[in-house]
């Protein structure tokens, strides 16, 4: 049995990003699924693990963790040394422009992106009505934050510098479900964008993520 749990569900950003950690740095695990249509998130024992009642949850041993962007950064550190190198442990400077780009994501993009996907993903799939209000409010939010990606990516190959890390990764379940969605229209006048979302969506641990939801 792997000595490692996540619990959560393939339908969920946040438990794909956690997926996609898993998956970089090479580690066995269990993906134990939440019953969401049947709110079992709501209910005992899964609010032993994540009181707030969302996935994913997460056990490594004895260690019991919620919140996906502490997930990853707890694994990005604990197992530093395998797989890919999501951060950096002996450079402090290097290691808060990460944490620059880990805030941008949590701070900007995600408030736009997680709505434009309630909006245009989710509330189609359980037959709610989309609020095109929203959608014009978060598209024209999105819009900006792309704005300044394009700029910066004209200097640096990803986000935190010439390297990969979990800063970009944290992008990677938000960005897969958006250009399934008319927001794609977005991303296709900036080309060092649309460059770093093909790089970072081609990588092969981002491929067992996209498996596990197919
Ligand atoms: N900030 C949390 C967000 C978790 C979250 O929003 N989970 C969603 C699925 S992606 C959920 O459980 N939704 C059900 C609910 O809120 O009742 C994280 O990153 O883990």
């Amino acid at each position: 049995m792997a000595a490692m749990k996540l619990h959560g569900n393939p339908m969920s950003p946040a438990s794909m990003r956690v997926a996609a950690v898993l998956y970089e740095k090479e580690l066995d695990f269990e993906f134990v699924t939440i019953d969401m249509r049947n709110s079992e998130h709501k209910k005992e024992p899964f609010l032993s693990l994540n009181p707030f009642g969302q996935v994913p949850a997460f056990e490594d041993g004895d260690l019991k963790l919620f919140e996906s962007r502490a997930i990853t950064k707890y694994i990005a550190h604990e197992y530093a040394e395998k797989g890919t190198q999501l951060i950096v442990t002996n450079d402090s400077k290097k290691m808060a422009i990460i944490t620059v780009w880990l805030e941008v994501e949590a701070q900007q993009y995600d408030q736009a992106a997680s709505k434009l996907l309630w909006e245009l993903h989710f509330k189609p799939l359980f037959g709610i009505p989309t609020d095109p209000k929203a959608v014009e409010e978060n598209e024209s939010k999105l819009s900006s934050v792309l704005g300044i990606y394009e700029k910066r990516l004209s200097e640096t190959k990803y986000l935190a510098g010439e390297c990969f890390t979990l800063a970009d990764l944290h992008h990677l379940p938000t960005l897969h479900l958006l250009m399934l969605t008319q927001v794609k229209k977005l991303f296709e006048p900036l080309p060092r964008v649309s460059a770093w979302v093909a790089d970072i969506t081609a990588r092969p641990a981002w491929s067992k993520v996209t498996a596990m939801l197919n």
